[in-house]
């Protein structure tokens, strides 16, 4: 336990009466106004110079200091100078500080990869302005590596040294954050691996999970605010979907689409040059002209949700499109090391069924899935359970509505939408209604999975079963708090 230290000192050339505790900084200035900085939620660092200690902040600027107290809103990074009587004390009050900041457990040295080419390209120059000097002040180690092609964060994250880190983090969009998670969970030790914490700071087209993040604690979501929560360390779980198809699988962290948001998030790049606004002209144009697809879903409900669809039971399986045993891994002659995914079978679970046809299936991990689509309002973290919305039939107006309350989440009120937490997933895929040579496209993370008009590079074929099952808590997150 550290003993509280109290002296009469200057902060920022003010006289003041300054009181150390293992949780706090106070200080009393003369005519009795009291300031507090929480060093668990508020201070970054320190550093020391004959009788000056530096106390490096990360303070809400518009409410003055809360003391780790209440919302602190929007901050920003704040110096305060102890000037202290004498150097002995200053050495005394600084180790002090430091011992109360290791005892934090909070983590020395971190592995950073960052895309230069997510989002709008300013990647590093966020980094060198906004990031870095966060860093610095926390005394937070860092190797930097950028990302010189698709795919590259996974494998570095394949390849890495992990006991040289105490956590993962990119810089970049969600993309390079499943890339990171892909790579972990390919290793040998992936075990071990995937419990390595992994932080996000948005800086690309698609930043849900900083969003989720950061949201999910009441916290701004910012490049800063991101970077706070890597430097304090806290952890979560959370929850991995492995997605498969026969033998070939991967991991998903976000969502599955198909339907109305994959052909509005997928086929809109053509339309880049707008900007910002592509995605709102091309969700304009699909709604005007809406397209449904043929098709069939199965899922294990979660508790309490069982009342949704119809029973798989009653069905049969006449087409016998979607086999619903897990089949043994691993029995061809290759074994792999990698991980497999889940071992818990459903085979006697009771599945259910909705066929087509569908304007718009998700199935989603975390409650954001862009920072203005919180697409799964309930969805947790590490509940071991996917968020499941479909939209079947339903009016324009009805889904320009929808559409719109995506933002805050409230569009699963809507009689039209149709949203239950699941166990497990299938999805298989048809085509367009009225348009039998088309079909539609599967998104998993903002890629394309698989289309009705194949391409080379598509990891899964359009037309046989996708199936989704959930790892509870299965990787770590820093999180602010
Ligand atoms: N140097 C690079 N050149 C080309 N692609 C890259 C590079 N680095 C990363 N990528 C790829 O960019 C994709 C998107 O990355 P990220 O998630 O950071 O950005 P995003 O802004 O969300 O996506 P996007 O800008 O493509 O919409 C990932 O699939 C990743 O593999």
């Amino acid at each position: 336990m550290v003993e509280t230290m109290t002296e009469m000192i200057r902060v920022n050339g003010m006289p003041a009466k300054a009181t150390l505790t293992a949780g706090d900084l106070q200080w009393h200035l003369k005519g009795g106004e009291l300031q507090c900085l929480s060093i668990e939620s508020e201070i970054l660092g320190i550093s020391l110079e004959g009788r000056e200690i530096t106390v490096r902040a990360f303070v809400s600027g518009l409410k003055g200091l809360s003391c780790g107290e209440g919302d602190p809103g929007k901050r920003e990074m704040k110096d305060f100078i102890m000037e202290m009587p004498t150097e002995v004390i200053a050495d005394n009050w600084s180790e002090r500080f430091r011992d109360c900041i290791g005892s934090l457990g909070r983590p020395k040295r971190v592995f950073i990869i960052l895309n230069p080419f997510g989002g709008k390209r300013s990647a590093r120059r966020i980094f060198d302005t906004k990031i870095k000097p966060l860093l610095v002040a926390a005394n937070l180690r860092y190797t930097l590596q950028e990302t010189e092609y698709q795919l590259h964060a996974q494998e570095l994250t394949y390849k890495l040294d992990l006991l040289k880190y105490d956590g993962i983090v990119c810089v970049s969009g969600d993309g390079v954050f499943v890339e990171m998670v892909n790579g972990l969970l390919q290793r040998e030790d992936w075990d071990t691996a995937i419990k390595v914490p992994l932080g996000i700071i948005p800086a690309g087209t698609g930043n849900g999970l900083s969003k989720s993040i950061l949201d999910a604690v009441g916290e701004m979501h910012s490049i800063q605010h991101a970077t706070f929560a890597v430097i304090r360390g806290h952890k979560r779980s959370l929850d991995v979907t492995t997605v498969s198809q026969g033998e070939r699988k991967f991991f998903s962290i976000l969502m599955l689409t198909w339907g109305l948001l994959a052909d509005i998030d997928i086929e809109s790049e053509k339309y880049r040059w707008m900007g910002s606004t592509r995605l709102d002209f091309y969700c304009f144009l699909r709604v005007m002209n809406l397209r449904k697809y043929h098709g069939h879903i199965e899922f294990v409900p979660a508790p309490g949700h069982e009342a949704c669809g119809e029973p798989m039971k009653d069905r049969g399986n006449p087409s016998g499109e979607v086999d619903n045993s897990v089949k043994e891994r691993n029995c061809g002659a290759e074994v792999s090391h990698s991980y497999q995914g889940p071992t818990v079978s459903f085979e006697n679970s009771d599945w259910r069924y909705l066929d087509g046809p569908f304007v718009a299936t998700s199935v989603v991990n975390v409650p954001w899935v862009g920072e203005d689509a919180k697409t799964a309002p309930e969805a947790k973290f590490s509940d071991g359970f996917l968020d499941l919305v479909v939209i079947k039939e339903c009016p324009k107006s009805a889904l320009v509505s929808i559409l719109l309350k995506c933002k805050d989440g409230s569009y699963v009120n809507s009689p039209y939408v149709m949203y239950l937490k699941v166990k497990a997933f299938k999805l298989v895929p048809g085509n367009r209604v009225g348009d039998p040579l088309k079909g539609g496209i599967v998104d998993v993370d903002g890629e394309v999975v698989a289309r009705g008009n194949a391409q080379e590079g598509d990891r899964m074929a359009y037309g046989p079963p996708i199936q989704l099952t959930v790892d509870r808590g299965l990787a770590t997150v820093f999180s602010p708090r």
